[in-house]
């Protein structure tokens, strides 16, 4: 049997969610079409006959304005130490920018073995593919370089064949049947959090958190109730909505995929309150689930 810890970076958008989504065949990380839509480090875990696959989702490198962001940035960066290989994915239809020249600076610096996977290639035509590849070729001598499709799950099973020499032989980490490090909890504030991206626009995506105060499951049916963060009193407003239809509509949206995840009737309670400034306060980021990851 061989293991090993593989990272997934890059800029926010990129498609490291999906990718991670894709190769498991199950949802661990939520996906909007936002930027900095993963906010925590999400190891995924694939066993095969050959190998166990440790995947590590993480957060989109940006340029941070809050505390958030920079405590974002820096799990992204944990996640580039102690691990087998590094998967870099960009998005293959954007140019080369000051951010992808910020991340290739801080790979160069990592031990790992790195691989560019060039993301989104079902938007492009084989030929922009080939000068792509030829221009990221000459900035960084990558192990591997992969053409991919994460919506569309292409070239995956060659990903997955590339990447096996590079893990070593060994015991499993984790359990064949488990699929993520994140327990229920987790799950049920991100199938939340996704709903409000999807829902609203502007600040709004970047200004929430959410915390679950109880899930109470029965045999029929789950109780569960869940505070929406948010930082003004604008903000509330919004999230609540004209007679309430916004906080409704989120509500129902995420019932849906509640149900899916227990497998029965969920019941789902929201508030909403805020929190003045608390991308900026490291005690809420702490209490809200963002703190710096560290890795054994
Ligand atoms: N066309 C196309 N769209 C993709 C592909 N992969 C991802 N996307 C889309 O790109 C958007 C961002 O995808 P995510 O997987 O959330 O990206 P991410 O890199 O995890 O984003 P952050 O969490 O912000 O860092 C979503 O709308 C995806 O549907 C792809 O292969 N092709």
């Amino acid at each position: 049997m061989k293991t090993g810890f593989i990272s997934i970076i890059g800029r926010p958008n990129a498609g490291k969610s999906t990718l991670l989504n894709a190769l498991l065949k199950q949802k661990v990380s939520i996906i909007s079409p936002k930027p900095q839509t993963t906010r925590n480090n999400i190891q995924g875990i694939l066993t095969t006959a050959e190998a166990q696959y440790v995947f590590i989702d993480t957060p989109g490198v940006h340029k941070p304005h809050h505390e958030l962001g920079r405590t974002l940035n820096k799990n992204a960066f944990t996640a580039l130490q102690d691990v087998d290989v590094v998967y870099l994915i960009v998005d293959a239809s954007q140019p080369f920018g000051s951010g992808d020249e910020f991340l290739l600076e801080r790979i160069k610096n990592s031990d790992a073995p790195c691989f560019l996977l060039l993301n989104k290639i079902d938007r492009l035509k084989k030929e922009e593919v080939l000068i792509n590849l030829t221009e990221w070729q000459k900035r960084y001598n990558f192990q591997e370089i992969i053409p991919i499709s994460a919506l569309q799950a292409d070239n995956l099973e060659e990903l997955l064949k590339t990447t096996l020499p590079y893990l070593e032989e060994g015991p499993m980490f984790y359990p064949e049947d488990q699929v993520s490090d994140h327990g229920r909890t987790f799950q049920v504030q991100e199938i939340i959090r996704e709903k409000i991206l999807y829902k609203t626009e502007e600040e709004i995506p970047h200004s929430i958190a959410v915390l679950c105060e109880e899930i109470d499951e029965q045999e029929t049916k789950c109780y569960i109730r869940a505070l929406v963060i948010v930082e003004r009193d604008s903000q509330k407003a919004i999230i609540i909505g004209k007679q309430a239809a916004m906080i409704k509509a989120i509500r129902m949206a995420a019932q849906k995929d509640l149900k899916k995840l227990f497998h029965k009737r969920v019941d789902l309670e929201l508030y909403v309150r805020v929190e003045h400034n608390w991308r900026n306060r490291t005690n809420k980021l702490q209490q809200f689930g963002y703190k710096e990851d560290e890795y054994e």
